[in-house]
């Protein structure tokens, strides 16, 4: 599968063939969507077939996790994913200014210990790289089950002159969105506290 079906389905580490992300789909998608750290997929093979009309980029360096997320692809027959199988920082840095309609970042490496805190994939000048990918308006999701790490990614969120929380009642964070699908990760419950949900939106 990964030998076969990756190098089909591979995002080229290439800055022209990223200038416009949705020639990398068979059929231009209306939106393109990135998934962060997918773990082993599941989120993105349920949006993916939720939203055909949705091309999702989707970024994961554990190779178990690609080998699970190419076998759903291809059971299912979805033709609107394609893989990073590397640090999606690097990513990242070659696409193009505003290309991007909604980020998912769910349940990232938590990085308990205080020491190891800056290993965290939020810091500020990752979430300058997020904005300026995501379109005017276009919108990030992020998740958690580490109380530190929601204290620290709300904050720098929070901080970020581009972002706009879009929290309509104030214990909306304590609710999984209705168009959230739970992650493995999020069932193994290894946090140490229930999980929260933070919506944010590029600025328009
Ligand atoms: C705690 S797991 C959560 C996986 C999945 N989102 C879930 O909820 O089940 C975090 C994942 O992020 C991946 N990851 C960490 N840093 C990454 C990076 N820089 N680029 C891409 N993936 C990354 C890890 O390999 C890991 O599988």
């Amino acid at each position: 599968m990964v030998d076969n079906l990756l190098p089909r389905l591979r995002i080229p580490a290439d800055r022209e063939a990223l200038q416009v992300p949705a020639t990398l789909f068979e059929t231009a998608p209306q939106h393109l969507w990135l998934e962060i750290g997918f773990g082993g997929g599941e989120h993105v093979s349920a949006q993916a077939r939720a939203n055909p009309a949705v091309g999702i980029m989707a970024s994961e360096v554990f190779v178990e996790g690609v080998a699970k997320c190419l076998s759903d692809i291809e059971e299912m027959s979805l033709t609107n994913v394609r893989l990073w199988d590397e640090d999606v920082r690097e990513l990242i840095t070659l696409l193009p200014d505003g290309c991007l309609d909604r980020v998912f970042i769910l349940f990232p490496d938590p990085w308990p210990k205080k020491r190891h805190h800056k290993r965290r994939i939020i810091q500020s000048d990752f979430l300058d790289e997020i904005t300026r990918v995501l379109k005017p308006g276009a919108a990030l999701r992020f998740a958690t089950d580490v109380r530190s790490y929601a204290d620290d990614a709300l904050l720098r969120f929070l901080q970020h002159p581009a972002l706009e929380w879009q929290a309509n009642r104030a214990d909306d964070w304590r609710v999984a969105p209705e168009d959230h699908f739970t992650t493995r990760y999020e069932t193994k419950q290894l946090g140490d506290i229930a999980p929260v949900f933070f919506e944010f939106r590029r600025e328009a």
